[in-house]
């Protein structure tokens, strides 16, 4: 797996291809190894730095991730006994690399776990390398957070980037109390969402797809900021909306609840294959789905256009601990680019007097606010809208825009702009 996220994939995908032959249980230890380390890999480099003679950058990479691997389980999970954990990385080692360096890697997981009372690494001196260290996040990203959040702010994101993000789920074609009653009868604790009505939080752990609730289509998974996104929009009741960047499709079913039609969109065809195959277990009504470019939207125009633009996803780096190491600063001019063609072009199927809602999973200004105003000084005819008091609640709205931040809502974060064309 974690050779395929060096070769550029995503690690859901890979999670996906490399344990289909796994049970759930397997699926679920492997999950927390991988997650758990890519969330502590700095600490983990800056401990293997101590002990790896020329720093762990001197080393095959993949051995290095062995050996993240080796260290997170000695010191991050209990449940694996310590000649368990170095003995099976030393043996993947040696399969994966020969026998030199499987000396290596036993040497250096026998020293972590006799040296274990005294493993912390030493705090750098410089404040933001040692948040980046405490945290395991890139300096560069805590830099740019701290210069806009200040150092205790920041400090509060990365803690929550590194917690463990719970399954929140929506009732379909049920309604809540049918919902808890369906998961309570199969033992599944759930828990009300602050701030959003109707979600449910399931106790962590849960085998989902595997639940009667999730086969017969009376949920789907969606965190509170996604449904937040979706509220603020508040299209028309019965109107036509487009979702031009719609898959996997979350925010296409939930806008379904009050619009008459969507028509779901996505460029990428395998996504579009998932988000049918999740419009299908729901056997969900009012929706379409098309194949389709958002620079070139082939419909005419609609009553409300939701652009979900492709980002950094720096507001989802709790549920993609690979995301944070893949982050690039030239990611922000790439995308920057996407998001301002396809917010344009989605301004041109807007019918008059309509809605277009720009939306984003990142907390960036780039990608979020300053997007927004440079598309608003070139278009006229568009005005921020926010929606009528009480749609969604007030500590999410910050100047009209929705803003949800992990570290302040306890969600993913999330930026959305409603936007109206004048008549
Ligand atoms: C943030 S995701 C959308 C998530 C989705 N709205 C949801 O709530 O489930 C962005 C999507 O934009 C799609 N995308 C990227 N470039 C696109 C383009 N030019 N036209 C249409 N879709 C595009 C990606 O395939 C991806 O599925």
């Amino acid at each position: 797996m974690l050779a395929d996220l060096r070769a550029g994939q995503l690690l859901d995908g890979a999670f996906e291809k490399r344990t289909l032959a796994l049970d759930a249980r397997d699926r679920r230890w492997v999950q927390e190894l991988v997650w758990g380390m890519l969330r502590s890999r700095g600490r983990l480099d800056a401990i293997l730095a101590d002990r790896v003679r020329g720093g762990i950058a001197k080393i095959d990479v993949d051995v290095a991730d062995l050996l993240r691997l080796g260290t997170y389980q000695l010191l991050s999970m209990g449940s694996v006994p310590p000649y368990a954990a170095i003995g099976q990385m030393v043996q993947l080692t040696k399969q994966r690399h020969g026998i030199g360096a499987s000396k290596l890697a036993n040497a250096v997981l026998r020293r972590i776990d006799r040296e274990r009372a005294t493993i912390e690494p030493a705090t750098p001196s410089d404040a933001l390398e040692a948040l980046a260290q405490q945290y395991s996040h890139p300096r560069w990203v805590v830099q740019r957070w701290s210069e806009r959040w200040g150092m205790e702010e920041t400090r509060a994101l990365l803690d929550a980037n590194n917690a463990a993000a719970s399954i929140v789920v929506r009732p379909y074609g049920v309604v809540r109390e049918q919902l808890e009653a369906m998961l309570d009868g199969a033992g599944v604790e759930t828990h009300e969402v602050p701030r959003v009505a109707d979600s449910l939080r399931l106790a962590t752990g849960v085998a989902l797809t595997e639940l009667g609730a999730f086969k017969q289509g009376a949920l789907y998974v969606q965190d509170p900021a996604a449904t937040l996104v979706v509220q603020y929009a508040h299209v028309a009741e019965g109107s036509t909306v487009a979702d031009l960047c719609a898959a996997p499709g979350s925010k296409a079913l939930e806008l379904s609840r009050r619009a008459g039609l969507v028509l779901a969109a996505d460029r990428n065809m395998t996504r579009v294959d998932r988000m049918m195959n999740g419009f299908g277990r729901l056997d969900a009504e009012r929706l379409h789905v098309l194949v389709a470019d958002a620079r070139h939207p082939a419909i005419t125009p609609v009553e409300a256009v939701l652009v979900d633009v492709p980002c950094t996803g720096t507001g989802t780096f709790r549920r993609h601990p690979d995301a944070r190491w893949r982050l690039q600063v030239s990611d922000f001019a790439v995308l920057g680019a996407l998001q301002k063609q396809i917010l344009r072009a989605a301004a041109t199927v807007v019918k008059p007097g309509g809605l277009l809602i720009y939306s984003t999973c990142s907390l960036e200004l780039e990608e979020n606010d300053e997007q927004v105003q440079q598309f608003l000084a070139a278009h006229p005819e568009f005005t921020l809208e926010a929606p009528a008091p009480g749609v969604v609640p007030d500590d999410v709205l910050d100047g009209g825009y929705l803003r949800v931040l992990p570290h302040r809502h306890g969600f993913d974060g999330a930026f959305a702009a409603r936007l109206r064309r004048s008549a």
